[in-house]
């Protein structure tokens, strides 16, 4: 009889488990990871929400703009570092936190968690942004204006919002006064739209010479895009666990010069034109398979009517089809190649005159799957002409793919703190920043190398990027600061992946 009791008991125990384990399962438990310690909740007053977008007006106001390597608003990036004393008081008093200026305008903040068993992490962003000419433009570049609950401007994307809403949300942290378990550094580069070689490279090299790891970094260059895949009505959070290659390269083909009443056969220009019309013409393989797009594509099947879900499930099968289709759409185009872009063309100084020298420069965004040597070896075979001489410009490999399993802490980080602030958003999937990020020069101080923004991106807002009319709305500048709020306090309480039902 007690046998059947005992019996009896554990086996409601198990169904209750079971209930429990079915309603709290990873997508239905959302935040509960981080229980445990007080929470702040991220509620803003209204006073402090007006200062928040009125701090982010402010930076788009100050242009500092990089032009090239060689050429950069010295005076505004100098400004900029006066001006986020003055906005984030108190995280420039905070005892815990150190503050060093890098190569002259970048910035480093240590903020230094009371749990020194805690592997720290990185959040990165930058405030130089690339050049932006008035024509084209709603309203002045660099104006900062609102309207209709936008705030205009260049860097409001790319990528001022970032650096501003990092700070904001410590600002407002440390207002409330939160104390950081986990230790975790603020990078903010200056010159990340010319390869950030003087500031990101140096920060990384004084981390590495005081011999610091980070369990994982966050920077730009992926969102939450919406309505970018055909037919896929939902949003979907991409975090990238990987960053495209580049190469750069100088076409260039010398030729004897001459009047243009007697020509010869063949010129520079038509040499090199010839050659450069082939790269065009002849794309980089299709890597579709390799890296982590088929990931994203099984974790995107589901959302897909009929029959593409059943199509994306079973790439074994469908491997062709899909790829074709997805180097269709110039945007998917770049998930699944090395992409070969001509960017500049240069010869001649006057009608009549044979030029001896033609220049072309050629960009090349590596796919995760190849590396620069393959990628080389390929033109090489395309141009096929000894007179056309390679010069390299600049090039490195795309970086190693992070993780994104169940114990990947940066990842898991980020799906859930989208989760808690995007409950709308279903499809977190990890994936391939397609352009080149600050991210790079950190490789020997984390494998967790991850991209997002906490921002909703549709198709015209990425061509704001670098484009006209970049923009953010009030609201998702709110929300990203939000977001950083969150993820600080839940990198403090993270307890590891909620168990999924089969694992109990
Ligand atoms: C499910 C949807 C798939 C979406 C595909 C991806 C669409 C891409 C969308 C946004 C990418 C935004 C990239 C913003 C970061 C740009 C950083 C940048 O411009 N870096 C320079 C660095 C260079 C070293 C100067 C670059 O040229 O890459
Ligand atoms: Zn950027
Ligand atoms: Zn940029």
């Amino acid at each position: 009889m007690a046998r059947w009791y005992v019996c009896g008991l554990a086996l409601a125990a198990a169904e209750l488990l079971l209930i429990f384990a079915t309603v709290f399962s990873a997508k239905g438990l959302r935040g509960k990871e981080f229980q445990g310690a007080s929470r702040i909740p991220s509620q803003f007053s209204e006073e402090e929400r007006v200062a928040m977008k009125e701090a982010l007006k402010g930076a788009i106001r100050i242009p500092t703009v990089s032009f090239s390597h060689e050429k950069s608003n010295t005076t505004a990036l100098a400004e900029f570092g006066e001006y986020i004393h003055k906005v984030f008081p108190t995280v420039f008093s905070t005892n815990f936190i150190q503050h060093e200026v890098v190569e002259q305008y970048s910035h480093l903040f240590t903020v230094q968690g009371s749990d020194p068993s805690l592997q720290p992490y990185m959040l990165l962003a930058h405030f130089d942004v690339v050049p932006a000419p008035e024509e084209g433009w709603e309203v002045p570049p660099f104006s900062g204006l609102e309207r209709d609950g936008f705030i205009h401007g260049r860097g409001t994307l790319d990528n001022k919002n970032s650096v501003m809403a990092i700070l904001q949300a410590l600002e407002l942290l440390l207002i409330r006064n939160y104390i950081p378990q986990r230790s975790f550094f603020i990078a903010l580069g200056h010159d990340e739209e010319v390869s950030g070689t003087r500031g990101a490279l140096k920060i990384s090299e004084l981390l590495q010479a005081r011999g610091i790891q980070v369990a994982f970094l966050v920077d730009e260059c992926s969102f939450i895009f919406d309505g970018f895949i055909p037919n896929l009505k939902k949003p979907c959070a991409m975090v990238s666990v990987t960053e495209k290659g580049a190469l750069d390269l100088l076409l260039q083909v010398n030729m004897t010069p001459g009047h243009s009443s007697a020509p010869p056969k063949e010129t520079s220009i038509g040499i090199l034109a010839a050659a450069v019309s082939r790269l065009e013409n002849t794309p980089m393989p299709n890597m579709f398979g390799s890296g982590p797009l088929k990931m994203t594509l099984e974790q995107l099947a589901n959302e897909f009517p009929f029959p593409t879900n059943i199509v994306l499930k079973n790439l074994w099968l469908f491997r062709p089809l899909v790829s074709r289709l997805m180097e269709r759409n110039y945007i998917t185009n770049t998930l699944v190649r090395t992409t070969t872009a001509l960017t500049m063309f240069n010869a001649g100084v006057k009608v009549n005159v044979i030029p001896p020298v033609a220049q072309a420069s050629v960009n090349f965004r590596i796919h995760p799957a190849q590396t620069v040597h393959e990628v080389l070896e390929l033109v090489k075979n395309i141009v096929a002409d000894d007179r056309v001489q390679l010069h390299v410009l600049r090039a490195f490999d795309p970086l190693p793919i992070s993780p994104s399993d169940d114990k990947a802490l940066g990842y898991q980080l980020l799906r859930q703190t989208i989760q808690s602030i995007f409950p709308e958003v279903d499809i977190v999937a990890p994936g391939i920043c397609i352009a080149n990020t600050d991210s790079r020069h950190y490789t020997n101080i984390t494998a967790g190398i991850y991209h997002f923004n906490p921002v909703y991106l549709q198709p015209q807002d990425f061509s704001s990027i670098h484009g006209i009319n970049e923009k953010i709305s009030v609201q998702a500048y709110e929300t990203q600061v939000k977001f950083i709020f969150e993820l600080i306090q839940n990198a403090d309480t993270y307890t590891g992946p909620v168990p999924h039902v089969h694992e109990l």
